[in-house]
């Protein structure tokens, strides 16, 4: 089950405002969706993604189906009653971590063999079994079953021949992922995921095939995958807007706050991604102004939180009052900088905070935006704010 009304479209790019009704509630898009791969956001409670405004989250079919296992899942009722999470929740179908198995790996047309990092149990991945694992999960949105095409095979940049085999293949799994999808009866929404690597013409093979499946709603995949920047924002600048207008298109991994403004002009209506939750725990910060560096020793007295316009917990404290608007609740550069040195457990979580707050906030200044007609004003500011530098 899945809705989505498109609100408005902004006239100078491919950018659109829409919201999302799924089984366990509505999403606003754009949106960032956090990634919560083994059925947690890493160092964050579930409150705080609440206080910070995150609407769906993410959690994996391959991560889950091998720890805490299926049996365990089913007493819960899926994934929402065992991780306490109320609102929706996206699971990816598996094909990229398998892919990402390397040699353990057999990938055949029948579908995957492979043999279980956590315990070496040989398993079995297909489009059947992927919805039957995301079924018992009860996710509100499903992935396909994919092979995402990689973007060098043994050092080579894969061939377009190469390419095409690999994306024909995921148009058979859609296939597949839905006939099995239906037979199940599964009440939500499945999503089919377009390859084609870095070859538009397969692109555009891939998406008309998936768009006449008439499905509930599209992904990008195969990017993000170690290719060039250029190559990315290439792919970004040609698939999206091509897929269905009226269905919610989702691109897969990215990116940079940078990227997701840009993705957003081309039409993206959903990401999601790694890096807020991944660089906090390296000690890289996302600000307004650029990156920051918490370990970097010109922070060592700083007063001043990460982010001067933040009102994050971490920025802004329990007032919320922002640095710039007089507010001094929030957590100091030095403190933080004195728990990273000191490996406390409290800076990745204050630093996970901040940047997934910033990453859902600069989502929420979008939406804003496309509501008031001034997407173009807001994606020159953005630009020009965060090459400011720190
Ligand atoms: C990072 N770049 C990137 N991610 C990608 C993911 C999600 C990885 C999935 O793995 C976990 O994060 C590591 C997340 O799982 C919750 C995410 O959805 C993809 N998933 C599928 N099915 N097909 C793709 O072509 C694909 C491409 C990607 N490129």
């Amino acid at each position: 089950m899945l809705q989505f009304d498109l609100l408005t479209t902004d006239p100078a790019s491919h950018a659109r405002r829409g919201r999302l009704t799924l089984r366990h509630g509505q999403v606003q898009t754009p949106i960032f969706m956090p990634v919560g791969t083994h059925g947690s956001v890493k160092g964050v409670l579930p409150r705080s993604l609440h206080e910070m405004g995150a609407q769906i989250i993410l959690g994996n079919t391959f991560h889950l189906w091998l720890r805490p296992g299926l049996a365990v899942l089913q007493g819960f009722g899926g994934l929402h009653g065992f991780e306490k999470w109320n609102k929706p929740i996206l699971t990816d179908s598996g094909g990229f971590q398998v892919w990402s198995l390397g040699a353990l790996r057999t990938i055949t047309e029948e579908g995957v063999h492979f043999a279980s990092p956590v315990n070496g149990d040989k398993l079995f991945l297909s489009p059947e079994v992927s919805m039957q694992i995301q079924t018992t999960l009860d996710s509100d949105i499903v992935m396909q079953l994919d092979e995402c095409t990689p973007y060098e095979t043994r050092g080579q940049r894969t061939t377009e021949r190469a390419a095409c085999q690999s994306m024909q293949m995921s148009l058979r799994w859609a296939k597949r992922s839905q006939d099995e999808f239906q037979r199940l009866n599964n009440p939500n929404a499945l999503f089919g995921i377009v390859q084609g690597g870095m070859y538009e013409n397969l692109r555009a093979e891939s998406l008309a095939a998936l768009a006449a499946m008439d499905l509930p709603g599209y992904a990008i995949g195969g990017v993000s995958v170690g290719e060039p920047k250029d190559e990315m924002l290439r792919i970004m600048a040609h698939t999206p807007h091509r897929l269905p207008a009226h269905k919610p298109r989702y691109l897969m991994g990215v990116g940079t706050p940078e990227d997701l403004v840009e993705g957003v002009a081309q039409g993206v209506d959903m990401f999601d991604c790694v890096m807020p939750t991944r660089n906090a725990r390296n000690g890289t910060l996302f600000t307004r102004f650029g990156d920051l560096k918490i370990r970097n020793a010109r922070h060592k007295t700083d007063p001043q939180p990460l982010d001067g316009s933040c009102t994050c917990y971490t920025c802004a404290g329990p007032s919320g009052v922002a640095w710039d608007q007089g507010g001094r609740d929030g957590f100091s550069r030095a403190y933080l900088h004195h728990l990273e040195r000191c490996g406390e457990m409290l800076g990745p979580m204050l630093s996970t905070v901040h940047n997934l707050h910033y990453y859902l906030n600069l989502m929420r200044e979008i939406r804003q935006a496309l509501d008031a007609g001034e997407f173009t004003q807001l994606r020159a500011r953005l630009k020009a704010d965060r090459a400011r530098g720190v």
